[in-house]
């Protein structure tokens, strides 16, 4: 099966009323990770990468594994898409490379760190709209600027995100035509999210209800959506690691987000976490090992096992064969027609 549109996807996803995990990944074992899951669990998935993971694989080597991915699971939906791109010509350069959908995060300047303007990011996603859509590729755009890292105050929350308005919202999804759309509710990339469960305080459920009542035709996406689970942190500091306690997003507020029209969630911390402890759990108890399968295989086992219990826990489970993909030349011909733009 070729890659596939991640509109279709979505579409799939909000008629069936379920999420789609969104996973990152920098290596063969991670993509391997992920396909394995979806062939147990029969899902539907998305793959992204970032910039640093274009960079780290030199932008091919990540391409060509998954065009190994989508030969070897043929029965997987299976989406290409770039996390985070900073500018229009990052966007394009993946869409040139082969990415079957994109993210222009204009909530900040291209430099990843000065936030940017209202305008500036209309402007720069709709750009890029019109580039991807001429080839059928997706596009994720987003308003508000997530905690920690996004805010430039580093890992952690500091309060200081610029949680999403949800009049701009609605008027930035009319300017740009947008696919799908990350907002802001109080989530920050990385593990330390939290410093306790998280109330509605901090994790502002609230509003991306209020959100959804306003735009509910448009795929919502929740970033920063790792839940950090204690047993993961547990098996990393109980061989050596040395994590500070931190709490991520509970599975069952995501939930309440995907009957509230999140439909894409990405996840990569919970799986770093897995595989990081996997490994130093070889590490410490068989010193004497140094071929580096013997710690890459459990901890491509270790991430499979997060991906599949995420995919049932976002319902993704059982869907991969509700639908054949359609090619992104008539996903083209769909945008041009007008056939697909967000409604209110
Ligand atoms: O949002 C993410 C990637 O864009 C990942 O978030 P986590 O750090 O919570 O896994
Ligand atoms: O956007 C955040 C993802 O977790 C990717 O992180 P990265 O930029 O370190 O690859
Ligand atoms: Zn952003
Ligand atoms: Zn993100």
């Amino acid at each position: 099966m070729p890659l596939c549109s991640m509109r279709q996807v979505l579409d799939e996803a909000a008629k069936g009323n379920y999420g789609v995990g969104a996973f990152n990944v920098n290596n063969m074992e991670q993509i391997q990770a992920i396909m394995e899951a979806a062939r147990e669990t029969q899902s539907p998935v998305i793959i992204q990468a970032s910039r640093g993971a274009r960079s780290y694989s030199q932008d091919k080597f990540l391409y060509h594994l998954m065009l190994a991915a989508a030969e070897l699971y043929p029965e997987i939906p299976l989406v290409m898409h770039l996390d985070h791109g900073n500018s229009v010509e990052t966007c394009k350069s993946a869409i040139d490379l082969g990415f079957t959908s994109v993210m222009m995060d204009g909530s900040l300047m291209p430099d990843g760190k000065t936030p940017s303007t209202f305008e500036y990011n209309v402007k720069a996603t709709r750009a890029v709209v019109e580039l991807a859509h001429d080839k059928g590729v997706t596009v994720e755009g987003e308003i508000g600027v997530l905690g920690g890292i996004e805010d430039g105050h580093g890992a952690g929350g500091t309060g200081l995100e610029h949680i999403t308005d949800p009049e701009q919202a609605v008027e930035f999804v009319e300017k740009t035509g947008l696919d799908a759309l990350a907002i802001a509710i109080g989530t920050s990339h990385g593990a330390y999210k939290f410093n306790k469960k998280p109330d509605g305080s901090v994790l502002k459920m609230q509003r991306l209800i209020e959100i959804h009542k306003r735009l509910p035709n448009t795929h919502l996406v929740m970033h920063g959506s790792s839940s950090v689970p204690k047993d993961l942190q547990d098996v990393i500091n109980q061989y050596g690691g040395q994590l500070k306690p931190t709490w991520g997003v509970p599975v069952e507020e995501i939930q309440l987000g995907i009957r509230n029209g999140v439909r894409k969630v990405n996840v990569d911390t919970d799986n770093r976490l897995a595989i990081t402890g996997a490994i130093r759990k070889v590490f410490i108890e068989t010193p004497e090992k140094f071929d580096p399968r013997d710690y890459l295989k459990p901890a491509r086992e270790a991430m499979k096992k997060v991906v599949a219990q995420r995919m049932k826990e976002f319902g993704q489970a059982g869907h991969a064969g509700d639908y054949a993909p359609i090619s992104l030349s008539d996903y083209a011909s769909k945008y041009a027609a007008n056939a697909l733009v967000a409604a209110r």
